[in-house]
């Protein structure tokens, strides 16, 4: 078996920061030792990687993308093969993408289409989040199914009526039955008839421009969402996962459940700690690039966004990745912005970006670990085998520069996608030295993954609950 060290770096985990050398043997971590100890010394080595002035991380768990996805007419541009790649070069080694539900069909002809699209593809390890389209007493049994084989939780939409929508009964069908089975709700919380209305005036009206749609995707109607799944949770006695929080009332929402010890939980993405309304109102429909749902926020609710990862109001940072370039793609909503592809890229930018909140003073270093790997492997059933640096644990682990400075564009981003969310934004620290369960998938400026590398990860239920 391949013997790997990784000699001299500062080995952050969620829980401590040490001095430590660290003992691959193939796929796993086998031991940790202090630096220069007479135990580390002993070690031999096929391999030995220097990280010294170096961070040793696990590799980010990125719990929510939406690789080639079919949405709004088209389809997300990354694929399994090259949004996985450039997770890899960004320092992300887990994904957790949405396998999707088709109305009138059942779950297991989707989640068989998502494996034939992933598999043999991934450059990096992945599993699946169910996507409920159509609960019906069907897929409400064979959700226990999916639940027994490792697709341990469920996305159900109080938005995009006609397409992912569900009523308050489906939900809370669907919730009674992840009550019994173990699996995870997690939501989309806004309040899609709602907004479909105001959707309509604002056309009406002649407003058609990006910017509308931040406009009539109301923060109240995200908070009143929020708060009703929550309730709908609590009578059926499940968890819940509200997925990509940006509006300060619906933090609150989740702040109040928890205050109460349910078991609540937030997630957010970078888009909504580093973007504004202000991309959004960016002339020539340029500020199509930006739209997503939930959307962008006027600046003043990122100061809760932050407060809230620091209180574990919102417990996990993902990307929410589903990329469509502008050309040809956003450009669908020119005229008519409910017609833009809803969607960010950023599966390559979240470590960074949250390291950048680090070198700001937003978090710690160990809570970077916390919401970027540890908590989301926990919450969706991947710890310890991802999410941190043990002995057991797979040999995910990424050698970080803490001082590389780098501008983020698209002229060197490895998405596929033709435009970044966050073109010209200078970030501190960069993934140097990437390992996928021990195999070195990037050094420094050269890509040694292959597709197929990634491994498909059967995960048990939420290992997060109160
Ligand atoms: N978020 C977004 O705009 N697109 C992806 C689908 C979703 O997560 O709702
Ligand atoms: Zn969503
Ligand atoms: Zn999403």
């Amino acid at each position: 078996m391949t013997r790997t060290v990784i000699r001299g770096g500062l080995v952050i985990t969620a829980a401590e920061e040490v001095w430590a050398d660290v003992l691959i043997e193939g796929e796993r971590v086998v031991a940790l030792a202090a630096t220069g100890s007479a135990l580390t010394q002993s070690w031999t080595a096929d391999t030995v990687i220097d990280a010294a002035g170096q961070y040793v991380i696990p590799g980010g768990v990125d719990a929510h993308t939406h690789m080639e996805m079919p949405f709004g007419g088209t389809s997300a541009s990354d694929t399994f093969e090259t949004g996985t790649r450039a997770a890899a070069w960004g320092g992300t080694t887990t994904i957790v993408d949405f396998a999707v539900q088709s109305v009138g069909r059942s779950l297991r002809e989707g989640l068989d289409a998502w494996h034939a699209k992933a598999d043999g593809r991934c450059a990096i390890d992945y599993g699946f989040h169910m996507i409920l389209a159509d609960v019906t007493e069907d897929s409400l049994k064979e959700m226990d199914l999916l639940v027994e084989e490792g697709v341990t939780s469920f996305k159900l939409f109080m938005a995009y009526p006609g397409v992912f929508y569900s009523d308050d009964g489906k939900i809370l069908r669907a919730m009674q039955r992840c009550a019994d089975n173990g699996g995870l709700t997690m939501m989309h919380a806004e309040n899609g008839i709602a907004i479909d209305v105001l959707v309509e005036q604002a056309l009406a009206a002649g407003h058609t421009d990006p910017r509308y749609h931040g406009e009539v995707r109301k923060a109240l109607l995200e908070a009143e969402a929020t708060h009703r799944a929550i309730q709908l949770s609590r009578v059926a006695g499940s968890p819940l996962y509200v997925v990509h929080v940006s509006a300060e009332e619906a933090v609150a929402e989740l702040a109040q459940a928890r205050d109460k010890g349910l078991n609540v939980f937030g997630e957010t993405c970078p888009q909504y700690l580093f973007l504004s309304t202000d991309e959004l109102a960016e002339p020539d429909f340029e500020g199509a690039k930006y739209v997503c749902s939930t959307p962008l926020r006027p600046r003043e609710h990122q100061a809760a966004l932050w407060r809230g990862l620091r209180t574990n109001d919102l417990s996990v940072v993902s990307t929410d990745h589903c990329p469509f370039c502008f050309t040809g793609q956003k450009e669908l909503g020119r005229g008519d912005f409910s017609r833009i592809p809803n969607g960010l890229p950023g599966v390559e930018n979240r470590m960074d970006l949250l390291h950048q909140a680090v070198v700001d003073g937003h978090i710690s270093r160990r809570r970077w670990i916390e919401l970027a790997c540890a908590t989301p492997a926990r919450m969706f059933g991947l710890y310890p085998r991802k999410g941190t640096i043990a002995p057991g644990a797979d040999a995910d682990i990424v050698i970080y520069d803490p001082h590389a400075e780098q501008v983020i564009s698209a002229d060197t981003h490895h998405m596929n996608v033709d435009y970044s969310a966050y073109e010209g934004e200078r970030v501190t620290g960069k993934a140097r030295t990437v390992l996928s369960r021990g195999t070195v998938v990037v050094d420094g400026e050269r890509y040694l993954g292959r597709p197929g590398h990634g491994r498909y990860q059967s995960r048990t239920t939420c290992q997060y609950l109160i």
